[in-house]
């Protein structure tokens, strides 16, 4: 017999999960400060507690397991502190779990003592092989634990007047759990709590350890809720670890399959692998135009907290959350996200629709400009993308091509990423602002008498001296062109000209750029910008003509 086997599969021919589509947000509950702290290296104290509670609130959480009271002092003292000081919002219900052990469950009522409601979540293990080797139990004692916790808890909880307690219960390790025996032990409990379709129960059927791949966890689902008797008085909830590194999947599928309700934590902290990563999920629904219920609109906030509550950090490809998830290096994606962006300003549109992002940064608190960074893997599209962004200047196509070059040349000598305001100090020096042989003062227009021809008085310093020149041409700027040629022999056509308006705020109204080329045929652009478009190409003749006199 080999070491390992494989899991297997749920005979259900007639499935109907893979047809069905996801719609609407699940009711979600945060179990962070329960799961999620009891796997922490250094549980959470009061203070870190509360800030997490305080912060799974903003997001929106209606649901939250606050802890296991019966289990430690300080989660007792911290359900006390919120019930005591009147922490819980009227719409939030607190949940608090317990093993099915008499002296547990009684602890645990009298932690929720006077909460407006709450829900008594109770667990025992139910799976073929904790029942072997820890419980050394067969199915009816299996049962009996369950039963006998269910009762004690209904009675119990008759005691506490105004119907504020809900019931909770799960078949732990539901997943290595035959599915006819699941539903036995969790109708057996119903059969106790009398739930009915106005009050129901939950049923938590927890993925304690995730062991096979997320459509067996599918069928599953659906193969219990076909046998479970107590299906239309319950909410079935779902709660997956990440042991195989598909907890989202199999929680999405699953809910294709039937599942009410999902349990998980913020960035999947939780045992081992972790928890579902409730995070991931709603905004995987956000992107499929599903109102998530659940607010990440400050993504970052939410990061901040959960690493420092839970002294674990969230790694960079983390989607939706990670440093660099957007953020794209190689030219070709680059190039791409780019054009994504024009297209849609140029239409307007609303549908968010940017090659090889899922979503608008902007949506979850981040920002468009570390979308892209530049290193020696990058091409024009990425470094027009950030000049753009830093200076408001919109190249053309050339000029991408031009630049970039520029920029792979210090990326391929470095070896190093270069950052965004780095690439526009390149770029104003290299374009704008070249070292100055030829210094452009001003024009005015002057009375000219010829037909069709403009005439204009210039001034420029050229090597340190002052001159003031009469030009004509077809407008100001041929006229310039002549004054150069014919003044200081600086012989320079126009080969291609680009102007645009720059953004509001952006201190220029206009940018301009400038092809010239020499009479060897050599072609240099030059870029200027100012408040007068014509002013703004004279500057971009002149710069582009510096940088052929200072190569
Ligand atoms: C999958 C999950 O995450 S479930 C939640 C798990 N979370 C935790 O365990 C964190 C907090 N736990 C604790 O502090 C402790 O385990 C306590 C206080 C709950 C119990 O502590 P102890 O009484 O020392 O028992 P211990 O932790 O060793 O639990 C094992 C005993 O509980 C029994 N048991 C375990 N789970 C259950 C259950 N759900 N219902 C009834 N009995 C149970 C076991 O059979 C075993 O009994 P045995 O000692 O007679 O063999
Ligand atoms: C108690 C249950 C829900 C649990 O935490 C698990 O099975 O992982």
């Amino acid at each position: 017999m080999s070491k390992y086997q494989s899991f297997p599969p749920i005979n259900l021919p007639d499935r109907t999960w893979p047809n069905n589509t996801i719609t609407q947000a699940p009711i979600w509950c945060s179990v962070d400060l329960r799961d999620g702290n009891q796997a922490l290296i250094n549980p959470m104290g009061p203070a870190k507690k509360m800030e997490l509670f305080r912060t799974l609130l903003q997001i929106g959480f209606k649901e939250i397991e606050v802890g296991f009271p019966a289990a430690s002092e300080t989660d007792f003292a911290f359900v006390r502190e919120l019930i005591e000081n009147d922490l819980i919002p009227d719409d939030v219900t607190i949940q608090v779990l317990t093993q099915a052990r008499p002296h547990l469950i009684e602890r645990t009522f009298e932690a929720i003592r006077g909460a407006k409601q709450s829900i008594v979540h109770l667990y025992n293990s139910t799976s073929v092989l904790q029942r072997r080797v820890v419980f050394s139990a067969d199915k009816a004692d299996v049962v009996k634990i369950a039963v006998d916790g269910a009762k004690l808890i209904h009675q119990l909880a008759s005691n506490v007047k105004d119907d504020t307690i809900r019931y909770q219960y799960s078949p732990e390790s539901f997943t290595g759990t035959e599915m006819e025996f699941a539903a036995e032990i969790c109708d057996a409990v119903c059969d106790v709590w009398q739930p009915t379709v106005d009050n129901k129960a939950i049923m938590n059927l927890p993925s304690t350890v995730e062991l096979s791949t997320p459509n067996v966890h599918a069928d599953q689902i659906e193969l219990f809720c076909r046998l479970f008797k107590h299906r239309e008085q319950s909410i079935i909830s779902l709660h997956t670890h990440n042991d195989r590194g598909t907890g989202i999947a199999a929680s999405e599928l699953a809910l294709l399959a039937g599942a009410d309700r999902v349990e998980g934590t913020l960035f999947g902290n939780g045992e081992r692998t972790g928890n579902l990563d409730i995070v991931t999920m709603a905004l995987n629904m956000t992107t499929q135009g599903i109102d998530s219920t659940l607010d990440f609109s400050n993504i970052k906030e939410v990061r901040r907290v959960a690493e420092f509550c839970t002294e674990i950090k969230v790694p960079e490809r983390m989607p939706y959350a990670g440093d660099l998830v957007f953020t794209a290096f190689s030219g070709s994606h680059q190039d791409a996200i780019k054009k994504g962006y024009d297209a849609m300003e140029e239409t307007g549109q609303d549908l968010f629709e940017v090659p090889y992002l899922t979503i608008d940064p902007a949506d979850i608190g981040r920002q468009y400009d570390p979308v892209i960074r530049v290193n020696s893997q990058s091409g024009k599209g990425g470094v027009a993308f950030l000049v753009e962004n830093e200076l408001g200047f919109r190249l053309p196509r050339r000029l991408q091509v031009a630049f970039s070059q520029v920029i792979q040349k210090i990326t391929d000598e470095t070896g190093e990423e270069i950052g965004s305001r780095e690439i526009a100090t390149k770029f104003v020096d290299t374009y704008i602002n070249p070292s100055a042989t030829l210094v452009y003062r001003s024009h005015k227009p002057v009375e000219c008498d010829k037909e069709n021809v403009e005439r204009y008085q210039f001034e420029f310093t050229y090597q340190g001296e002052d001159h003031t020149i009469l030009g004509e041409g077809n407008g100001p700027l041929d006229a310039c062109v002549h004054v150069l040629t014919e003044t200081f022999g600086l012989h320079y056509d126009i080969k291609d000209y680009n102007e645009h308006a720059m953004e509001a705020g952006s201190g220029s109204s206009a940018a301009a750029y400038i092809l010239a080329q020499k009479p060897n045929g050599e072609e240099l652009f030059g870029a200027g910008t100012s408040k007068s478009i014509t002013k703004a190409s004279i500057m971009a003749l002149v710069a582009a003509i510096n940088r052929s006199l200072s190569t």
